[in-house]
Formats: structure tokens, sequence, C-alpha cells
């Protein structure tokens, strides 16, 4: 190799920064700085220019050497007139140019630009990789001599490893733009089905979900942590969502973890993760409900569940931002806005030391309290229409609506279940009702029971109750399972239709949860699904 073309070149080094340059991760930007940073360590020039192939015409996108300068960067070529070159793209091969390659037709590429000695020495390397061809890279030196061989050989391996990198580096932007676009197409899917949208919050009819949606919009702007307390159904994970979306971390996850519904022993891993080995069936490293939430915000729904050992992680996670994956003694940062979510009364499971004291401090700096249905019966027209329009997106029964006897009857109730309650009973009707419109006919909801108000004589007909007469005519007794079936319903009703912990139905009815939740189906209480149940 001539002395006078090759830089210094320390072979293996070179090559292992080549390959790392080839393999790297950087920006198309990135990668051309380095790769010319390269260039100048293996082969003398005075420019090396690089130009990418856009319709036609070879356009300068960097330059380096003493002989670069602005108009370099700005240069392009028309690939029409300049066969060599032309030629250099089909075959898809290196080359060296001499004095005789000028005249054969190829002008100066330079010409107006920069002011090269006829014959001076100038290489082209195509830059190919699998289909695409690039562009070229050009090296120019002011002296008159022909790059040799070995040198453009060189060069070209260079150029190979450089249209490699350009091709990942353009596969992983097609990559990045299709998960945006997955991303989008899911939150317009959500969009579509409800889940987008705060519902009935700032247009409420009660002033008091007025006040609350605007003290909502307030704190999401901030990082406090938000405990939403109501009752089951009233809306507090969708409240939750609402000040995600409100808050600036709105581009970022919204991950929740629901403290009841996960088995004691696995909510550790759940929230913070694991490594694999931490514990039987831990296969593989997992990361946690923090980690998934980084940047964005964790709801913890049934906050009041979490077991009294994992509140100590909690808080410590709440105040440093840190914690140490099960099983990791490695201390992990992520940086997540907490909101916590309970029907249960903290301060009384505070009293009965089942919950951290400052915990609850830590987490109820900005209490929202989610007023029942009950208290809200004004939006009871409003909510029907927008829960209708959400079924109906979802069924495709569109049309729906309910008549002012029916609204009149929804009135007339209690709603244990809130929201999610009266979402099922309008689901029900639609599905029980052939026409349209929604009467008092079209809702079977529990009548004089703890579900009913009593409201003077337009409240519910006992017409459902069972009636005991003397009688002894097949049919007149109701049978032991309905019997059952009326007390358990009864039961949920009174504990809003929890069936796990202290206070929930099990518990009143002495049983095993298991056992009542096996009862519940057997009696097909869990397939009218108007009660929550705690999954297990
Ligand atoms: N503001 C609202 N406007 C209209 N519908 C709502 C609103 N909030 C909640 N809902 C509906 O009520 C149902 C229950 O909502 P959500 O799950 O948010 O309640 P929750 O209080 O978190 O319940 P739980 O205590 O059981 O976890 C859902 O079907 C939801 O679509």
């Amino acid at each position: 190799m001539s002395d006078g073309m090759s830089g210094r070149i320390e072979g293996a080094q070179d090559a292992r920064d080549l390959v790392e340059l080839a393999t790297s991760e950087d920006s198309v930007g990135e990668l051309l700085r380095r790769g010319l940073d390269w260039l100048t360590r293996v082969v003398r020039f005075d420019l090396a220019t690089l130009f990418l192939l856009k319709e036609g015409r070879l356009v300068s996108v960097a330059a380096r050497g003493p002989l670069a300068n602005a108009k370099v960067r700005q240069h392009t070529l028309n690939l029409a007139e300049f066969p060599s070159l032309r030629q250099a793209l089909e075959t898809r091969r290196a080359r060296a140019f001499t004095e005789e390659d000028h005249s054969h037709g190829d002008g100066d590429p330079f010409d107006g630009v920069l002011d090269l000695p006829p014959g001076h020495s100038c290489m082209v390397v195509p830059l190919c990789a699998g289909e695409r061809v690039y562009g070229v890279l050009s090296l120019d030196r002011a002296e008159c001599e022909t790059y040799p061989q070995p040198v453009v050989d060189l060069v070209e391996v260079y150029g190979q490893m450089l249209a490699t990198a350009l091709q990942a580096a353009e596969q992983r932007a097609t990559f990045e733009q299709m998960h945006r676009q997955d991303h989008e197409h899911a939150k317009l899917l959500e969009a579509q089905l409800g889940g987008d949208s705060e519902g009935i919050l700032e247009t409420s009819l009660s002033p008091m979900m007025r006040d609350l949606a605007r003290r909502a919009k307030q704190v999401a702007e901030t990082d406090t942590p938000v405990l939403i307390t109501g009752e089951t159904g009233t809306g507090k994970e969708r409240l939750a969502r609402a000040i995600h979306r409100w808050s600036s971390r709105a581009d970022h996850p919204f991950v929740t973890l629901n403290c009841a519904a996960i088995p004691a022993g696995l909510l550790e891993s759940e929230l913070f993760g694991h490594v694999k080995g931490a514990f039987t069936g831990a296969t593989k490293d997992r990361a946690g409900r923090f980690q998934m939430a980084n940047g964005g915000t964790l709801l913890l729904d049934e906050v009041g569940e979490l077991p009294v050992e994992l509140q100590a992680k909690l808080l410590r996670a709440l105040q440093e931002k840190t914690f140490e994956p099960v099983g990791s003694d490695k201390t992990v940062r992520a940086d997540v806005r907490i909101l916590a979510a309970t029907h249960v009364d903290l301060q009384q499971a505070i009293a009965q030391k089942r919950f951290r004291e400052d915990l609850y401090y830590r987490l109820s700096v900005f209490p929202l309290r989610l007023p029942p249905l009950r208290e809200r019966l004004e939006d009871l027209p409003q909510l029907c229409a927008f829960l209708l329009e959400e079924q109906a997106r979802r069924t495709g029964r569109r049309g729906m609506k309910a008549t002012p006897a029916g609204l009149e009857r929804l009135e007339a109730y209690e709603w244990p279940g809130n929201l999610r309650e009266l979402a099922n009973a309008l689901e029900r009707a639609t599905i029980l009702t052939r026409g349209t419109e929604l009467g008092a006919e079209s809702f079977d909801l529990p009548t004089g029971g703890a579900g009913a108000v009593s409201r003077g004589p337009q409240a519910s007909a006992p017409a459902e109750a069972p009636a005991v007469e003397a009688s002894l005519k097949p049919g007149a007794v109701p049978t032991l399972a309905a019997v059952q079936r009326e007390h358990i319903m009864k039961v949920l009703t009174l504990t809003r239709g929890r069936v796990y912990g202290p206070g929930g139905a099990a518990a009143l009815l002495g049983l095993k949860p298991s056992t009542l939740q096996s009862r519940m189906k057997k009696l097909g209480i869990a397939r009218l699904d108007q009660f929550v149940v705690d999954e297990v």
C-alpha cells in the first residue's frame, strides 16, 4: 500500500472500530460523523464527501477535510452528467479515477465549488446494502496521483459497512414510525370504546362533581399523589385516567395495579419486578408496574388491600423514587406519579393497624372523593345517554334511549353499585328490549331490598317480591336456591359488592370467600355481573 495515500492503519483496532460502528444504534447523523472520523485515520484525503441518492441526483449530506466548506455541503450532482459515477453505482464497485476518466465525458464534479487540479486523486465508493443503493462517498486529494487499489478496497469495505448501518438506521426509523402508528391506533381504539374520555365530569349538572373535576384538573398539572376515594363503581379509575391525560405525562404509560386482585405473595413482584431465580417460577427477569410506568402514572387501585409488609417498600419508592426488584440488590430508579384509589375507609384501616399512617399521609396529600350516584341523580339522563352511546360502540345497538318513565324508574333506585351497576342495568335492558326505547318495564332492578329507595307511590312496586303463601301448590313456595340467591344478593348489596376481606360478604355470611364465589356462580349471581366480585 502506498504510504503517501494511506493514513495510519492499525489494522485490528481500526477493523474493530469499524465493526462497532456498523453495529451501533446511532442516528444516521452520528454514524456519518463517526464514520468520517474513522476514515481520516485510515486514508489521506483533502475532502471526503457523502452524497445520498435522491431522485437521480446525488445530494451532499456531510463533508470532512481541509477543503470541506459550506458550498461543498450544499452541493448536488446530476447523475446524468457523470457517466463514470453512474457506472460505479450500477456496478456497485468502488473505483479510483484517473486522468483518462475525465477525458471520457465526466466533467469536474466540484466545478464552481472547488478548484482542484486536473488529474487529482479521486475515488468514489458506492454505498449499497441489500437491494438498496444509498449514495456514494467520494474522496479527493489535491495531489496528482491515483489512489492505489488496496486503499480503494479498504475504503470500499468501509462503504459497505456504512451502508449496512444506514440500512439498519432506516429500518429502525420505519419500525419506530410503525410503533408510533400502533400506539396511535391503540389510543384511537380506546377512545372509540370510551376509555379515553373523562365521561360526565366537567359537564355534570351536580355542582359537587363539577368542583371535583376542576380540582382534579388543577392537581393533574403537578406530580402530587392523589387519593381517590368513593364507593365501588363511582368512576375512580376513570377519574385517574383523566388526571393522567390532563397531565404532562399524558404521552407516557398509564399503568394500573389492582392490589385486591393479586394474591398477596405476588404483589411485591408485580409492583417492583423480579430477577431470574428470585423464587420458584421466576425463569427470567421481569419488570414490575413501577418500571412499566416510568415517566408516566401508576394507579394503585384498592390500595387499602396492600399487605402491611409491602407498604414500607412502597413508601420508600414514593419518597426516594428508588426500589429493588425482588431477589435483586441493585437499586432501580423510576420516575412515576402515583395515584391511589380505595373504596374502604383508610382511617379505619389505620386504626386497625392494617394501613401505615405515614403511607396514608404520603398518598392522601390531595384527596378527591367521588360521590355515589344517589348523590348526583341530576346526572342520570346525561349518564344514561353517555353509557348507552358507549355501549352502542361496543355492541352496535344504536339509538337506544331511556324514556321519562324509564328514567323515573332509575331514579327510584339506590344504586349500591353506582355507575357500573347503571351501565350493567342499561346493557341488560337493551338486550331485553326489542325497540330503542327503554321504559320503566325494561329495567329488572331489585325491589324492596337494600337497593330500593322509598319515594312514595311511584317507588318500585313489590311485584317481584316472592309471595310466600300458605298454599302448598307447586311453585308457591320459593325454592331454597331462590332464597339463598336473594339473601346473597342482599348481603352483596350491603357490602357494595365486596366479597373478600373484613366486612366483605363472605365474612358476613360466615363462609370462605372461595365457597361464596362458587355458590354465587352456581346460583347465577356472577353472571348477572351486577356486583363487583374481587378477583383472585
Ligand atoms: N364520569 C363518568 N362518566 C360516565 N361513566 C363513567 C364515569 N365514571 C365511570 N363511569 C363508568 O362507570 C363504570 C365504573 O367506573 P370505574 O371502573 O372507573 O369505577 P371505580 O370506582 O374505579 O370502580 P371500583 O371501585 O370497582 O374499582 C365504568 O363502566 C365506567 O365506564
